[in-house]
């Protein structure tokens, strides 16, 4: 099986590269200079080229505050840069993975006890903010294509490659010893090294469609960084504060747990999210 995979220098595209790499599989992997999603000739060229048996799109506009203002260019790579890679695949007969986000499903409080588990892959989408619509708007274009694809939703990405809380709090730790953060959004993180293992077990076993992979756990993002620092013995006091203390551009669902049910029932389980943090601080702390 050879791969190519878009947005290479990316958290997930990292993540993929050293996957592919220890696992000696061929592959080509492009960061934005070399393959812009946006351009549909360049797409094409791409595949052209290299003819890959899949591809791992990692390509995305990712940044939530920002996307409320940038929202065309957040749609130009989430939406028409899965159209031309869904274009793509099809002429040259490619399977697709793709990664969308828990930030699609409305994320109100009372969806937390109607899904205590997390929301199922079918659940209603109505996403609350622009980065949201973005992504949707690119599952709806995979949604309504014949193509062969596996669209992966994760949540709270976080893995010793690119920009995520885990390195804000530690990053922040080095110059503070009390921090306030959100207590009334619930969710789970998505460790990356666990999403490629269990995306590269899907798409062995010949698995298309959507699935959720996140982690095991329903935590608030102070709890998550109370863990952070308890795991890396920094002594940072964590206040809890609700989302009305810490103004953002973009809103924020209150609930966006993700359900592993689908997956689980495949025989491919998560880790649990403090299992998950400690394998990535040790993974920080002894960088490859
Ligand atoms: N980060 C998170 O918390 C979550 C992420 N996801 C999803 O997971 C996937 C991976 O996210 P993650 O790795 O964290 O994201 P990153 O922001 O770390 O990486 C995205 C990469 O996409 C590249 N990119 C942006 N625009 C284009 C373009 N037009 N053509 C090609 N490449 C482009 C960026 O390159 P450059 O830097 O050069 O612009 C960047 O390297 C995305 O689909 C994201 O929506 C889902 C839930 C949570
Ligand atoms: C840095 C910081 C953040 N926060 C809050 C803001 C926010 O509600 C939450 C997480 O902050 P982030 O900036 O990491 O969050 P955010 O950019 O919203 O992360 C999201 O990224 C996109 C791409 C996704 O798809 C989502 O799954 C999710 O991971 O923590 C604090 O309360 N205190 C702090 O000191």
């Amino acid at each position: 099986m050879k791969f190519l995979i878009t947005g290479a220098n990316g958290q997930l595209g990292k993540e993929w590269v050293r996957f592919l790499e220890l696992k000696g599989l061929p592959f080509d992997a492009f960061g934005s200079s070399k393959l812009d999603i946006t351009n549909r000739e360049e797409v094409r060229n791409r595949l052209k080229e290299c003819r890959p048996d899949v591809v791992i799109n990692c390509a995305a506009y990712t940044n939530v505050d920002e996307a409320e203002d940038q929202t065309e260019l957040a749609y130009s790579v989430n939406e028409t840069g899965v159209e031309h890679l869904v274009s793509a695949c099809m002429e040259y007969n490619c399977k697709l993975v793709h990664f969308s986000t828990d930030y699609v499903f409305p994320g109100n409080f009372e969806d937390g006890s109607k899904f205590p588990e997390g929301y199922p892959e079918d659940a209603e989408k109505r996403p609350v903010n622009a980065y949201g619509r973005s992504k949707r708007a690119g599952e709806i274009i995979i949604e309504k294509s014949p193509l062969d694809c596996l669209l992966i939703r994760v949540s709270w990405l976080c893995g010793p490659f690119g920009n995520n809380f885990v390195k804000t709090m530690l990053r922040l730790a080095e110059t503070r010893n009390e921090l306030s953060v959100v207590d009334d959004q619930k969710g789970s993180p998505s460790f990356t090294f666990d999403v490629v293992e269990k995306t590269f077990q899907l798409l062995k076993d010949g698995k298309s469609g959507i699935y959720h992979i996140s982690s095991k756990g329903k935590i608030s993002w102070a709890d998550f960084a109370e863990e952070i620092f308890n795991q890396s013995d920094l002594k940072v006091k964590v206040n809890r504060i609700p989302s009305s203390e810490f103004p953002t551009k973009a809103n924020r669902p209150a609930f966006s747990l993700l359900s592993n049910q689908k997956l689980e029932k495949e025989g491919l389980n998560v880790l649990a999210w403090k299992a998950g943090l400690s394998v990535l601080l040790k993974k920080l702390n002894h960088p490859l």
